[in-house]
């Protein structure tokens, strides 16, 4: 999971909004030692049903991946088993969203939060530039003022596959995103530009 985010405790809160979170959990299995609330969202029902089913099921590998990065499993106290009865308690609402509208969680108003993580859904969920810019405005309004925005994103792409579907990804580059995150307000922190790995897959024969 390349795309997981790392939290250090620099940055903590009450609550914590992920917006478009998929199927997984990946996202926020750092940050659940931080955050005492945290409600995941998704466009797609099935994306949501399978987050409530992990709530009762099984990630474990995929949090003991997470905390090896981060070298917590040699940490007694935040070891993976721990990490998962916390994020299974933290994760209060999973819910419905749409970053194409102005509010995303419409037709419910979600406070703002301390911290709001957004990673590969923009990009996904946009066709044009214009839209990016207005979904990012609206993903804005769900940051608290003094809270932070952490955003996973991936530069130059036009396409990606989900096991053998094709779906469409917005083009973008660093002076685009920087731009529109500095016109509605936000001071840039750091923006980590990381080589892509590209996995090339053969399919076995039968
Ligand atoms: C590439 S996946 C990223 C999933 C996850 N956040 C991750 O980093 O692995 C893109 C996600 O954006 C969601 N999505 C697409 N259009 C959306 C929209 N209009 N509003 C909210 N989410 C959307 C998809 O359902 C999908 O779960």
């Amino acid at each position: 999971f390349d795309s997981s985010v790392s939290f250090s405790g620099k940055y903590k809160g009450q609550r914590l909004i992920e917006v478009g979170s998929g199927p997984t959990i990946h996202s926020i299995i750092s940050a659940c030692e931080y955050f005492q609330e945290i409600v995941q969202s998704d466009f797609a029902d099935n994306n949501r049903k399978e987050i409530v089913k992990w709530l009762k099921n099984d990630w474990y590998p995929i949090i003991q991946h997470v905390c090896a990065i981060e070298g917590k499993n040699r940490n007694h106290s935040t070891r993976p088993f721990d990490v998962e009865v916390n994020l299974r308690q933290r994760v209060k609402q999973v819910l419905k969203c749409d970053v194409r509208l102005e509010n995303p969680f419409h037709p419910h108003n979600i406070d703002p939060a301390e911290c709001v993580i957004t990673s590969l859904c923009l990009e996904a969920a946009c066709k044009d530039l214009e839209t990016y810019r207005k979904a990012l405005r609206g993903v804005a309004t769900l940051v608290r003022p003094g809270g932070i925005l952490v955003m996973v994103g991936v530069l130059g792409q036009t396409f990606y596959y989900v096991n053998e579907k094709r779906f469409s990804c917005l083009i973008l580059s660093k002076p685009n995103i920087e731009s529109i995150l500095e016109n509605l307000g936000f001071t840039i922190h750091e923006f980590n530009i990381l080589p892509a790995r590209c996995f090339i897959l053969n399919k076995k024969s039968r």
